[in-house]
């Protein structure tokens, strides 16, 4: 029988072989290709489309389903779900809301970039954005929660859900739960391809949205690719991912539970143990068909095919310089540092989503409560990508005025830059005199 733990011992190798590297979502021409009708029907055909959908992908058995959530299925949801998890989803959301307002920008700013001279930035809400919420393989209250609250302080005037629904035509009552204490009302049961191209073109029901936010599958993942052109497609979240770094000073166990949180999400995710201490490694792949017996069935497949595949396992580096490489390569959304000085390691680490430092700091508080948003950027797109945040609902607007005392250096500047570049009516404007306004100071 093959080894149920997929290892690489990498301590003699030069360079990171560049297999390592790969994702689900790093090929995705199968989900683009097979999205593309999804998308059509939609934009032909609208809300028949999205119901029709429902049916196929989502199994939902109610033919004329409501598809914006109504205010008894809110009512409803509060009824369903245990008071103590509300508690929970409250404590989330004030500590999310903590850190995200937090990171506000200020409304506005200004600069005198000379005597004269005057410019600065507005930070205004975008409009309208949609929240996508999973639910293929779970419920997420939590991507609620990692959405909506960031909206919600930056201010959008519009800040919708979508969801796929459950095969009863509902919405998972956590989801629901988690969009009312925000503050969302509209919450619209449509998920996969076809609820992104539900608020890139609108339908009959569905707001056409500028924007959407959130995780999802590859098929979402593909979806905003293509609809990229009519609907900003935020920060790229695909299936999670993880890499747990150590070196030789972890317990093994926790570092085996570590791993596995995120490899549990699904086959399509990754989840690496890093570590340049063979100690480490040996520990982890012993302990792990033990943890795996204790999870529940289909959480313990997703994570031994993710284990026990090409995209997750362990990893062993002939010293930690090389473990650091590794994970800078490899751009991963979460990072686990579990070694004995995680804080001075930090200022080692360029390309994650995020970093978790030290034993007490698991992905998983920080996938529910801590505050730092969880939707975070896959397929190495960390390299080049942040955290969702509260930036990403808002919009700078650059501004700027010029005093007539110091127009006639500037006007001489441009007019030369102008002429350089062939534009003789940009030249025009600024080389004859112009009726100066009086500065009017409120
Ligand atoms: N970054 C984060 O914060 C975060 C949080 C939670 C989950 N995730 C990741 O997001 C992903 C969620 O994926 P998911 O599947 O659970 O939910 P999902 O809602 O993204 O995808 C489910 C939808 O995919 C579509 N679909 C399924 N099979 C299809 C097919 N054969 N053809 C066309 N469409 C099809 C359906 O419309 C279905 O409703 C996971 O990979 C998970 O790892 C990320
Ligand atoms: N790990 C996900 C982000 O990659 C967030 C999440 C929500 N629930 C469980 N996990
Ligand atoms: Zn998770």
């Amino acid at each position: 029988m093959p080894h149920p733990v997929t290892f690489h011992d990498l301590t003699d190798v030069e360079g990171i072989p560049p297999a390592l590297l790969r994702r689900t979502e790093s090929d995705l021409s199968v989900f683009i290709e097979r999205v593309k009708p999804i998308i059509d029907k939609v934009r032909t055909e609208g809300d028949a489309a999205l119901r029709h959908f429902a049916q196929a992908f989502d199994n939902v058995s109610v033919p004329d389903m409501a598809i914006r959530a109504t205010e008894e299925e809110f009512d409803d949801a509060f009824r369903a779900v245990d008071p103590e998890v509300v508690r929970s989803i409250e404590y989330g959301i004030a500590n999310i809301r903590r850190f995200h307002e937090a990171q506000k920008p200020e409304d506005s700013w200004m600069v005198e970039v000379r005597p004269g001279l005057w410019a600065g930035d507005r930070c205004l809400p975008i409009e309208s954005v949609a929240c996508y919420v999973p639910r293929g393989k779970g419920a997420f209250p939590s991507v609620v929660n990692m959405t909506a609250i960031p909206g919600k302080v930056a201010g959008v005037p519009r800040l919708v859900i979508i969801t796929p629904p459950a095969p009863d035509g509902r919405v998972d009552p956590g989801t629901l739960v988690a969009a009312r204490l925000i503050g969302v009302d509209e919450v619209y049961k449509c998920g996969g391809a076809q609820g992104v191209a539900a608020v890139a073109y609108g339908t009959e029901t569905v707001p056409a949205c500028a924007k959407i936010v959130g995780p999802g599958s590859p098929y979402v993942v593909a979806a905003k690719r293509l609809l990229s052109d009519i609907l900003d497609p935020g920060t790229p979240a695909g299936p999670s991912e993880a890499i747990i770094l150590t070196d030789d000073s972890v317990d093994p166990e926790i570092a085996v539970l570590d791993l596995l949180i995120e490899s549990e999400h699904g086959p399509d995710s990754s989840a690496w143990l890093v570590t340049s201490s063979r100690r480490v490694a040996e520990a982890a792949i012993e302990a792990l068909p033990r943890h795996w017996a204790q999870m529940d069935d289909r959480r313990a497949d997703f994570s031994r095919a993710v284990l026990g595949g090409a995209h997750g396992g362990v990893i062993l580096t002939r010293d930690f310089d090389a473990a650091v490489a590794f994970t800078n390569a490899y751009a991963p959304e979460h990072l686990e540092l579990l070694t004995s000085d995680p804080m001075a390691d930090l200022g080692r680490i360029r390309n994650a989503g995020e970093v978790l430092l030290g034993t007490a700091s698991p992905v998983t508080l920080c996938n529910y409560v801590l505050g730092p948003n969880a939707v975070l950027p896959t397929n190495r797109s960390a390299r080049t990508h942040s955290p969702l945040s509260v930036h990403d609902y808002m919009k700078r607007m650059s501004f700027a005025r010029v005093a007539p005392e110091a127009y006639p250096e500037a006007a001489a500047h441009a007019e030369r830059f102008a002429r350089y570049e062939g534009f003789t009516a940009h030249a025009r404007a600024v080389s004859s005199a112009r009726p100066m306004p009086t500065l009017v100071r409120r």
